[in-house]
C-alpha cells in the first residue's frame, strides 16, 4: 500500500532519498557482480553523483573501452481486470500485467559519434540528437538537478521549455497525429535522459519494438516509460541486479526506483496519470488501486499471488477516448444519481469480492471453484459496464462470438466505447459437455466448471511427462483457432496472453539462446531486431517467454532474461 506510482511494502527499505549526492555512490547500490557493472562511462560522471575516487581502478579502465555490449530491457502492458469507471468515482479496481510487452535494445556507438538516437519503427519514428546540443546546463542547474534517487512529484515547466526546441525539429513532414505520437515518445525519452544521463554519456541507439497495441488502453506508453527508465538507470548503475536470490526488499526497491522515473515519463505524455499503468508494468503481477481525495495518496497495493491465468485479448480496433467514456458515465450519474451510484457501488463490490478471494489464505488458483468465482465476477462486471453505457456494438459482438464457444468469461477492459475485451479461459470449454458450445445468448454460456474436477482441473492442462495433449487442451486449441478466424474475418485482432506475469526484465548482454546453434548464443543486434516480423517474430527473437512449441500454448521464461521478483519468498 503506497503512494502514487509506488509498490513499496511497509517493511521494505525506504529509498535512499536521505543520502546526500556525495555519499550516494552508485557502487553502494550495484555490486560488481551486477550485469551492468561493466557499463561504466556514464556512471563515472561526477554529475551523476558518483565520485571517480570511489571507483575501483578496473572500472576506470573500462571507461576507455570504445564500445559497450548491447543490452535489452522489457516491460509488460496491462489490463484492468475489474473496476474500471467505478474507480473514477472512488471505488476499488484491479489491474494486472499481460504478456504483451515492449522491448528496448540499447546499443552503443563508437566514441567518434556524439549522438543519441531513437529508433521506434512501430510508430515510424527515428530521430537523432547531438548529445552536446541538448540542454544539460538547464537540467543540472542548481535547484533543477534531480538525482536518480530523488522523488519527482511533478514536471518542471522550465525543463519542459528547455526540451521544446528539441521536439520542434522532429518529423516535420508527417501528419499532425503521427507527429504527436513521435513527440510524445520523444518527450518521455528526453526528460528521462536529461535527468538521468549526462553530457558525457556514451553515444547510443535506443531501438524499441512492442507487441502491445498502441492507444487501446493496454498501457503501451507506460511500458515504454518503464523500459526507458530501467535502461537509463541501468546505464548509470543505479540499480542492483536483477539476480537470483536477491532479497525481496531489495527487489522492491529497484522496481520502485524504476517506477518513479517511469511515472515521470508518463507525466510527460498524460499530464496527470493515476500511476497505475506504470506501477503494474514495472512490478508485474497485479495491483489493487483506489483514487483518494487529495492530499491523500492513492492506494496502490500489489497482489502478488494473482494467478498467471491464460487470457484471450481481443482488440476491436475501434478507437475511443477515455475522456469521452468517463464523461458519459458522469452525465448518466447526473441524470440518475441514486441508480448510477448503485451500479458503481456494485462494480466496487465485484472488485472487493475478487480481492477477498485472491488474498484469502486458502486461495487455490488451480481450483475450478475459485476460477469460476473470478469468472462470474468478470461476467457481472461486464453487465454493469453495459448498463453504464460504455460498451460498444463491436465489444458486444466479440462477447457474443466468444460466449458462443463456451470457452471463457468475457468483459470489456479499460474505458470501453471500443478498445479491447478480455476473456479468462474456463478450465474446460462448455463444449466438452454439451457438444455444441452454445451460450445462452445472455453473456453466460452454460457453465460446466463445477463438475470439471472429475476430468482435469489444471488451467494449462498439458501432460508434460508424456508430452501428450489432453483432449481438453486439444479442444481448447481447436476452439481458439476457429475463434481467431471468425474474429479476424470481422476485423478484430486476437491475442493469446497470460495475466499477472513478470514486470520489468533485463537481458544483459543482449544475447539469447535461440536454438540456432550459434556458439555462446545469438547476439541481438539492431538489424536482427528491426527485421523480426510482427509480434511472433519479436517474441521468437527476443521474447521473455520461450517460443510456443507446435501445438502447445504454455510458456516458460526464457534463459537469459532476469526479473526482480519481490513475491518470491514472500508470498
Ligand atoms: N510501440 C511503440 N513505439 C513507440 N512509441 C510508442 C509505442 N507504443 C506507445 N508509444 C507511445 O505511447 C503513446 C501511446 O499512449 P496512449 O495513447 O496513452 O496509449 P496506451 O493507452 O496504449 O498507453 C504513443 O503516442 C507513443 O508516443
Ligand atoms: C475508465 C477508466 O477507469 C479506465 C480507463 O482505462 P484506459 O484509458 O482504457 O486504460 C478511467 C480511469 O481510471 O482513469
Amino acid at each position: 500500500m503506497a503512494a502514487n506510482g509506488s509498490m513499496r511494502k511497509k517493511n521494505h527499505a525506504s529509498p535512499d532519498s536521505h543520502k546526500s549526492p556525495s555519499t550516494a555512490s552508485h557502487s553502494t547500490q550495484t555490486p560488481d557482480s551486477s550485469p551492468v557493472a561493466a557499463m561504466s562511462p556514464v556512471l563515472l560522471s561526477p554529475s551523476n553523483g558518483s565520485s571517480s575516487q570511489n571507483v575501483p581502478p578496473q572500472l576506470l579502465r573500462k571507461q576507455s573501452s570504445p564500445m559497450m555490449p548491447s543490452f535489452m530491457v522489457s516491460a509488460p502492458g496491462k489490463v484492468i481486470v475489474y473496476g474500471e469507471h467505478a474507480v473514477v468515482h472512488g471505488k476499488l479496481a484491479i489491474a494486472a500485467a499481460i504478456s504483451l510487452r515492449s522491448y528496448l535494445l540499447v546499443s552503443f556507438l563508437s566514441k567518434s559519434h556524439r549522438t543519441v538516437t531513437l529508433r521506434f519503427p512501430d510508430i515510424q519514428f527515428e530521430h537523432t540528437w547531438n548529445i552536446d546540443d541538448l540542454p544539460w546546463d538547464t537540467f543540472s542547474a542548481k535547484g533543477k538537478k534531480k538525482y536518480y534517487y530523488e522523488p519527482v512529484a511533478s514536471l518542471d515547466p522550465d525543463l519542459m521549455e528547455a526540451i521544446q526546441p528539441h521536439l520542434d525539429t522532429i518529423s516535420p513532414n508527417v501528419p499532425e497525429s503521427a507527429r504527436k505520437r513521435h513527440q510524445n515518445a520523444a518527450v518521455t525519452f528526453l526528460y528521462l535522459y536529461l535527468s538521468l544521463a549526462s553530457r558525457k554519456s556514451p553515444p547510443c541507439v535506443y531501438t524499441l519494438r512492442s507487441t502491445i497495441p498502441i492507444g487501446a488502453g493496454l498501457g503501451s506508453s507506460a511500458s515504454i516509460a518503464v523500459c526507458l527508465s530501467a535502461a537509463l538507470l541501468l546505464q548509470i548503475r543505479a540499480l542492483s541486479g536483477p539476480h537470483q536470490d536477491q532479497p525481496p526488499a531489495e527487489c522492491s526497491l529497484q522496481i520502485e526506483r524504476i517506477n518513479r522515473w517511469a511515472f515521470v515519463g508518463e507525466m510527460c505524455i498524460h499530464g496527470n496519470p493515476s500511476g497505475v499503468d506504470n506501477t503494474v508494468s514495472a512490478g508485474g503481477k497485479a495491483v489493487l488501486y483506489q483514487r483518494r481525495p487529495r492530499p491523500q495518496p492513492d492506494l496502490v497495493a500489489p497482489i502478488w499471488n494473482f494467478p498467471e491465468l491464460p487470457l484471450v485479448l481481443v482488440n476491436t480496433r475501434q478507437s475511443r477516448s477515455t475522456a469521452v467514456e468517463v464523461a458519459k458515465v458522469a452525465t448518466l450519474k447526473q441524470a440518475h444519481p441514486a441508480l448510477v451510484e448503485n451500479i458503481l457501488d456494485a462494480i466496487g463490490r465485484v472488485t472487493e469480492s475478487a480481492h477477498e478471494l485472491l488474498t484469502s489464505p486458502d486461495f487455490d488458483s488451480k481450483s475450478p471453484a475459485a476460477l469460476k468465482h473470478l469468472g462470474d465476477l468478470i461476467t457481472i462486471n461486464h453487465g454493469l459496464l453495459v448498463s453504464l453505457g460504455v460498451s460498444h456494438p463491436k465489444l458486444e459482438r466479440i462477447r457474443e462470438l466468444i460466449d458462443h464457444t463456451g470457452i471463457g468469461w468475457t468483459k470489456l477492459t479499460g474505458a470501453g466505447g471500443g478498445g479491447c475485451a478480455i476473456t479468462i479461459l474456463k478450465p474446460q470449454p462448455t463444449t466438452l459437455h454439451n457438444g455444441h458450445g452454445h451460450g445462452n445468448g445472455n453473456g453466460a454460456a452454460h457453465d460446466s466448471s463445477e463438475d470439471d474436477s472429475s476430468t482435469d482441473s489444471s488451467l494449462t492442462d498439458l501432460d508434460t511427462s508424456s508430452s501428450i495433449l489432453s483432449s481438453t487442451t486439444k479442444l481448447k486449441h481447436a476452439i481458439l483457432d476457429s475463434l481467431e478466424v471468425k474474429l479476424q474475418n470481422e476485423g478484430f485482432e486476437k491475442f493469446e496472453t497470460t495475466l499477472a506475469g513478470d514486470g520489468v526484465g533485463v537481458l544483459w548482454p543482449a544475447v539469447l539462446h535461440n536454438g540456432n546453434e550459434e556458439e555462446g548464443g545469438e547476439e541481438i543486434d539492431q538489424d536482427k531486431f528491426l527485421r523480426a516480423e510482427g509480434n511472433e517474430g519479436i517474441e521468437r527473437l527476443v521474447g521473455v517467454s520461450s517460443v510456443r512449441a507446435k501445438g502447445r500454448r504454455d510458456l516458460d521464461v526464457r534463459e537469459g532474461w532476469k526479473f526482480w521478483r519481490p513475491w518470491e519468498g514472500e508470498v
